[in-house]
C-alpha cells in the first residue's frame, strides 16, 4: 500500500465524479447552482421507519474536503488529468449550503434526507462519500432500533467489532447502533470518541487457559471487582453455573457478582435453569446475559419461550445489517441553473416509484395535536407552509385517490441548516440525545408502522403544489425528448 502524509477522503469518489467535474469546468458551468436531495426509495428489513445517522462524519468530511498535493499529483501524474484542471482543483472547497433531517430522525421511502445545494461540481464531487456515509449508518441504526424494539426495556449491548466488513465500518457501526437504541458497546476505542458506554464479560479462551471454571472465575475474580463470567465452555449447569456460584459465595462482598453470560446451546432452557440455581443460591441480582448470532427474530423466539435473559449481546447481525446489505440511498439532482435562473429538473422511470420529485422542497412530519400520532410525512416546496395551513390535504403519492384531510396539526419541519457557504452552522448534540431523540420519535408513530413483521405502510405524501409541480416537469420532458427523437430521426 502506498503510503501519504496528506491523504485526504477527496479522492474518496468514483472516477466518474471527476470526469463529470472536468466536462463541467471545460463547458464553463461547473459553477452553476446544482440542487440534490438524498432518500431512498424502500425500507431496509421490511422495517416500518428508518433512523437517520452518519450526519457527523458527513460534516467531518465536508469541512476537511479539499484536494491535497498528492491527490492533485495522482490526477496529474497516475491518471493523466489536464494540468489546468488540476489548477483549478486545488482552489476547490465545499463553498454550498447543506439541510438535513438531525441524527435520530425517523426517515421513510422517498423523502429528502439531505439537501445539498452548491456550485454544480462541488455538489457532484461529494455525492459518493456522502452516500457512502448515509447508507451504511443509517442501516445500522436502523437494525439495532428494530432489535432494539424487541428488547424492549432489557439491556442490549453491541459486541460486533469482530465481524464488522474492517475497522472503520466497527467503530462507525457502533455509533449509529448507539443511536439506535443500544445501551453500550464492548469497543474501547468508541467508547473513548463517542463516550459510548464500553462494557464487557471475558472470552472462552480465558477459561481454557485456566482449564477449568472454577480456577478462571477465581483468577478473574482477584483482578476484577465487577464480575460477569462466562459460563458455557464445558458444561453450562453442571460446571459453569456452579462455579461462578461457588466464586462468588468463596469471595462474597470482596467482588460484585453481577452475572453470567450463556453464549451457546438452547439460551431459553439453558436461562431458566441458570436463573433457579442462582436464585436457590440467593443471587436474586445477578444477571443473565445472553449472546450467539442473535438478532431480533431469535430475541423475539427466545422471549416467547420464556427465557430469562435480562442483557443480549449482540454482534455480527447488527454491525453488518445481515438480512440486508444496503439501503440504497440515491443522490439525484433536483434543480439547477439554466440562463441565470433555476430550473427543476427529473428523472424518468418506467416504475411510477423511481420516478423522482423536482424542486426544492422541505419534509414536515404532520402531527395530530388531539392524540399526538403522527399523520405521515408532507413534502412540500420550498414556498409553502404547512405550518400556516388550518387544514391539510395528504394523499398518496402514486395512488392519489387515497387521501385524508388533516386538522389540528403541527407541521414540524425535519431538516435543519447544517452548512451554509461552505461553513458548518451545525452543532452537533451529544449522542445520548439523538439516541433520546429517535425513541421520543418512536412514541409519535403508531404501533401498526413500528411493528417488525409486516408493518403498516407509514404515509409520505405529495402536498398539491409539489404533486403538479412534477406532474408538469414530466409532461415538459417528454415533449422535449420527443421532439429530440424526432430530430434524430
Ligand atoms: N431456545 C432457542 N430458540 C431459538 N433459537 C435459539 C434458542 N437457543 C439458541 N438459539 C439460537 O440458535 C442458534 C444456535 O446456534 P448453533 O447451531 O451455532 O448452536 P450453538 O449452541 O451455538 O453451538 P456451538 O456450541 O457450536 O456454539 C443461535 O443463533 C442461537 O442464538
Ligand atoms: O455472536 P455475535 O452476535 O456475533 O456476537 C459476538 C460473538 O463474539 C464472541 O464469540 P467468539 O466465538 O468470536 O469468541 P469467544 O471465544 O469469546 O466466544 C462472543 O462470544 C459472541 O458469541
Ligand atoms: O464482552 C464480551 O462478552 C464480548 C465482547 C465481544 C464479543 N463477544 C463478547
Amino acid at each position: 500500500m502506498n503510503t501519504y502524509s496528506d491523504d485526504s477522503f477527496t479522492l474518496h469518489t468514483d472516477l466518474y465524479q471527476i470526469n463529470m467535474a472536468e466536462t463541467y469546468w471545460r463547458d464553463h458551468v461547473h459553477e452553476h447552482r446544482a440542487v440534490f436531495e438524498v432518500y431512498f426509495r424502500k425500507l431496509p428489513f421490511g422495517n416500518g421507519y428508518g433512523v437517520f445517522a452518519g450526519l457527523e462524519r458527513i460534516l467531518q468530511y465536508i469541512q476537511q474536503f479539499r484536494f491535497s498535493d498528492s491527490d492533485l499529483a495522482f490526477l496529474k501524474e497516475e491518471l493523466g488529468y489536464d494540468p489546468e484542471f488540476i489548477n483549478y482543483l486545488r482552489t476547490v472547497s465545499f463553498t454550498g449550503n447543506i439541510t438535513s433531517m438531525v441524527e435520530g430522525e425517523l426517515v421513510f421511502a422517498n423523502e429528502p434526507i439531505l439537501r445539498i445545494e452548491a456550485p454544480l461540481i462541488e455538489a457532484q464531487l461529494i455525492e459518493t462519500a456522502v452516500l457512502n456515509i448515509v447508507n451504511y449508518h443509517t442501516l445500522i441504526a436502523t437494525k439495532a432500533s428494530r432489535i432494539k424494539q424487541v428488547v424492549g426495556t432489557d439491556v442490549v449491548m453491541e459486541f460486533g467489532t469482530r465481524r464488522a466488513q474492517e475497522l472503520d465500518a466497527a467503530i462507525w457501526g457502533t455509533r449509529a447502533a448507539y443511536i439506535g437504541g443500544f445501551e453500550a458497546t464492548s469497543n474501547v476505542r468508541a467508547a473513548k470518541l463517542f463516550g459510548i458506554p464500553v462494557a464487557g464479560t471475558h472470552a472462552h479462551s480465558m477459561v481454557q487457559t485456566y482449564r477449568d471454571d472454577y480456577t478462571a472465575f477465581k483468577k478473574y475474580a482477584s483482578v476484577h471487582k465487577e464480575c460477569v463470567f462466562l459460563v458455557d465452555t464445558y458444561d453450562t449447569l453442571k460446571s459453569g453455573v456452579p462455579a461462578a456460584i461457588k466464586v462468588a459465595q468463596e469471595l462474597g462482598d470482596a467482588i460484585h457478582f453481577k452475572g453470567i453470560r450463556l453464549d451457546s446451546g438452547d439460551l431459553a432452557y439453558l436461562s431458566k435453569a441458570a436463573r433457579k440455581m442462582l436464585d436457590d443460591a440467593g443471587f436474586h441480582h445477578t444477571k443473565i446475559i445472553a449472546s450467539n448470532d442473535l438478532d431480533e427474530y431469535t430475541i423475539h423466539h427466545l422471549k416467547s419461550q420464556g427465557a430469562r435473559i435480562d442483557t443480549w449481546g449482540i454482534g455480527t447481525k447488527v454491525i453488518t445489517a445481515f438480512d440486508q446489505p444496503a439501503l440504497g440511498a440515491v443522490y439525484k439532482l433536483v434543480s439547477i441553473e439554466e440562463n441565470g435562473k433555476m430550473t427543476d429538473t427529473i428523472k424518468i422511470s418506467g416504475n411510477p416509484e423511481k420516478v423522482s420529485t423536482p424542486g426544492l422542497k422541505h419534509v414536515y412530519r404532520i402531527i395530530n395535536m388531539v392524540n399526538k400520532k403522527s399523520e405521515g410525512d408532507y413534502i412540500a416546496l420550498d414556498e409553502e407552509r404547512p405550518e400556516k395551513e388550518e387544514r391539510l390535504k395528504m394523499f398518496h403519492p402514486t395512488h392519489t385517490y387515497i387521501s385524508k384531510f388533516v386538522t389540528n396539526f403541527e407541521a414540524k419541519k425535519l431538516q435543519v441548516d447544517v452548512v451554509k457557504n461552505g461553513t458548518v452552522v451545525y452543532q452537533l448534540p451529544s449522542l445520548l440525545s439523538s439516541q433520546r431523540y429517535a425513541k421520543d420519535n418512536l412514541d409519535l408513530l403508531w404501533d401498526e408502522y413500528k411493528r417488525t413483521m409486516n408493518p403498516e405502510e407509514y404515509p409520505v405524501d405529495l402536498s398539491q403544489k409539489c404533486w403538479n409541480n412534477k406532474m408538469a416537469c414530466i409532461t415538459e420532458v417528454q415533449e422535449k425528448v420527443q421532439k429530440t427523437i424526432e430530430k434524430m430521426t
